[in-house]
């Protein structure tokens, strides 16, 4: 792979895009952790140290090309002033007049965020000539471009793929960093090799596991993506987190994995809820009688065990997607169980993922037990996977 730096774009009193991930998570208008936030301030510190005027562009949950004030990145802008130590412009829109003015108004060494980038429906587009004509605006706010934003590189969207091909580019130090991390990974993992897969981003994921049973000796399965496996073993999930549509491709993995001869462990209980809420009252039945008017939110107190014992021999792992719903203490348990066995197992460690990595945090487990806390889930995986990652392409062209 060959990747321009920011060493090779001479950026001073230029105007530079920066595309980042700052999809954080917010409860109301409070950001409940920053740590991507944080990832992206030595880019950003490194082009306005060299008098470039910064122009930050990013997405904040899956608005689908609606204005919506709930994902605005507005808190993300005050929250990145305070970690430059300077002010960070916030403009209202993404390519409108408030964006140009905003933009207009930088001054060398300055910073502006423009306003979430899927509120604009061409960004996420299908539609090659839709998304090339939203390219063609944002990338008429600058001169320059830096891809930073590892976590959306799996995604061919406009700021992650299009504008590049417009401007001229380099990698910014967030995506140089994960990539050379994440290469260890592919090329001759120590074995046993553990992949612990979860989270809700359940049909994004599932495509991922077909290549992954190619490369790994076990895979984990917890979080919401454990009842499409429940179900398509014949099992009832309740009102848990389901994949219906996918059913079948899971069996497919059920039976490749025994063919390959791949470890496919699933949760043996779950903490059963009767609704989704902190306080939910709930208990740990056994993962083949989930009753049918319950949910699933977290791993039970055997599968902890099961799955740690699933860890301790392992070399190397990747975990993405948190066991169950950490937000709610209730629901931690599993997520720190494995984090704990991640630790614990002295393998190479790499934990993937906006969720996953804030639970890490949230839960007071040190960041340095882990080898790697990556800021891509979905897009580790993919990297994972071996598959060319239209943002990682659209860099080295
Ligand atoms: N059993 C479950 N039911 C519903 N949601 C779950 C469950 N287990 C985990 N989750 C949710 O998964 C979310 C994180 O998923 P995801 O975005 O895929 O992870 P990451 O951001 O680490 O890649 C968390 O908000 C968590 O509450
Ligand atoms: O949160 C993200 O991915 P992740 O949950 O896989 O870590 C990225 O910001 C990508 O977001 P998306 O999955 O809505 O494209």
């Amino acid at each position: 792979m060959s990747m321009r730096t920011l060493d090779d774009l001479d950026v001073k009193g230029r105007r530079v895009l920066v595309r980042a991930d700052l999809n954080v998570p917010l409860d109301g208008e409070t950001i409940t952790d920053d740590g991507r936030i944080r990832a992206s301030v030595p880019t950003i510190k490194a082009l306005t140290g060299r008098g470039a005027k910064v122009v930050v562009c990013a997405h904040l949950g899956r608005p689908k090309g609606q204005v919506n004030p709930k994902y605005s990145l507005r808190p993300v802008a005050v929250r990145l002033g305070e970690l430059l130590g300077q002010d960070v412009a916030f403009a209202a829109d993404v390519v409108g007049d408030s964006a140009r003015a905003t933009v207009e108004a930088l001054q060398d060494g300055q910073v502006a965020l423009l306003e979430n980038l899927r509120f604009e429906p061409g960004e996420d587009s299908k539609d090659d000539a839709a998304r090339g004509a939203f390219a063609e605006k944002l990338a008429g706010l600058a001169e320059l471009y830096v891809g930073d934003g590892f976590g959306a590189v799996h995604r061919k969207h406009a700021s992650v793929y299009d504008v590049p091909r417009i401007l001229p580019h380099a990698a910014g130090g967030l995506i140089v960093a994960e990539v050379e991390v994440l290469k260890k990974l592919t090329e001759q993992p120590e074995r046993p090799y553990v992949v612990v897969l979860g989270g809700a981003k359940v049909s994004d994921k599932l495509g991922v596991i077909a290549n992954l049973l190619t490369k790994v000796d076990r895979l984990l399965i917890g979080g919401g993506m454990a009842y499409t496996f429940l179900k398509a073993q014949g099992h009832e999930v309740g009102r848990s987190l389901l994949q219906e549509d996918q059913l079948d491709q899971v069996r497919g993995f059920l039976s490749e994995a025994a063919e390959r001869g791949v470890e496919l462990v699933l949760p043996v209980d779950v903490l059963a809820a009767t609704e989704y809420a902190p306080d939910a009252a709930h208990e740990a039945v056994e993962a083949t009688a989930i009753p049918a008017d319950r949910e699933g939110l977290d791993i039970g107190p055997k599968t902890r065990e099961l799955f740690a014992a699933k860890l301790a021999d392992a070399k190397t792992v990747f975990w993405n997607g948190p066991m169950g719903v950490f937000e709610f203490d209730a629901f931690s348990g599993g997520t720190k169980a494995v984090a704990e066995a991640l630790i614990s197992s002295g393998a190479f460690t790499v934990v993937g993922g906006g969720d996953s990595a804030a639970a890490v945090r949230k839960l007071g487990l040190p960041e340095d037990g882990f080898s790697h806390i990556s800021t891509g889930g979905g897009a580790s995986l993919e990297y994972l996977e071996g598959k060319t990652l239209p943002g990682l392409a659209a860099l080295e062209e």
